[in-house]
């Protein structure tokens, strides 16, 4: 495994980590930024082989592979004025930030990947989507639970939306619990049933040679609840909200990628 670095060790950058040492199998050398000192420091006091840097050039001089993972708006500060030759593989997890923003930022001929971790990457359980394939980045992320190469930077966009949707599912889960309690059900017994309906649902998922339509039509009963949920709340009219929603935020990521000249 090559020596990876991280700039911006926050929630993902510590998912990241955690991912690389889930198994302590084949394990990297890391090499954290300073900034997000306390995260930096837990982690190189939790796992040998990870060390915080003094700078973030330090960062990059010492790593093979360079994640860059700071916040849109902090990527100058963190990044302007870096040196990265063309030998180093850049990956590129910032939301909302292309490739062609990035390379005004650096100024590299280094390869540019951008990539979509998500928290579970820090069990080796999430997909990771990238552009453009890069072999290197690939085999990382597969290491980690899988990757996904995409053919273009608008693909890359769609799956980025989706990722939008995670917290509205858990905020779905939480209004199904406060409707119960509602109806006098104990809070924790009405959140511990929705968690073991849903955590079902979940394995169901793994079942990869049923479609998601095929899964619901064979959890439901002809006329029976399910069927009547579904029909009278998740609506026509409902479904083309969501896809509204979805198709504004689509418009909203590519807009900023044709914005970027800050
Ligand atoms: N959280 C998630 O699930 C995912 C996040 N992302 C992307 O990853 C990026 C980070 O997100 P997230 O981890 O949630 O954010 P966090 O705020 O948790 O982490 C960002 C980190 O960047 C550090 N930072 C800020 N400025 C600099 C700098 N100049 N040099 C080095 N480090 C700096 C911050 O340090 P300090 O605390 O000192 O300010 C902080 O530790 C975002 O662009 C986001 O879009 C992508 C996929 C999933």
């Amino acid at each position: 495994m090559k020596r990876i670095g991280i700039i911006g060790v926050g929630e993902i950058g510590r998912a990241i980590v955690d991912g690389l040492y889930y198994r302590g199998d084949d394990a990297p050398e890391v090499f954290l930024s300073p900034r997000g000192a306390r995260t930096a420091a837990e982690l190189s006091e939790h796992y040998e082989g990870v060390r915080v840097c003094p700078d973030n050039q330090a960062v990059v001089d010492r790593s093979e592979i360079v994640i860059i993972a700071v916040r849109r708006p902090d990527r100058h500060e963190a990044l302007a004025g870096l040196v990265v030759a063309d030998d180093k593989i850049v990956i590129n997890v910032m939301a909302g930030v292309g490739g062609d923003d990035l390379r005004r930022t650096l100024a590299t001929d280094a390869p540019l990947v951008r990539a979509i971790p998500l928290p579970a990457i820090r069990e080796r359980r999430s997909v990771t989507v990238t552009y453009p394939s890069h072999p290197v980045a690939d085999s990382l992320f597969e290491h980690l639970g899988g990757a996904l190469p995409v053919a273009d930077e608008a693909a890359f966009d769609v799956f980025s939306a989706l990722t939008g949707t995670l917290t509205t599912h858990y905020s779905y889960l939480a209004a199904l619990t406060s409707w119960a309690v509602g109806h006098g059900i104990a809070s924790d017994d009405a959140e511990s049933y929705v968690r073991s309906l849903f955590q079902g649902v979940g394995r169901a998922l793994n079942d990869e040679t049923r479609t998601l339509q095929q899964l619901a039509a064979n959890h439901e009963t002809p006329k029976g609840n399910n069927e009547r949920i579904r029909t009278t709340w998740f609506t026509r009219a409902n479904s083309e909200a969501l896809a509204q929603a979805l198709d504004d935020l689509l418009a909203g990521l590519r807009g900023q990628r044709g914005s970027v000249r800050r």
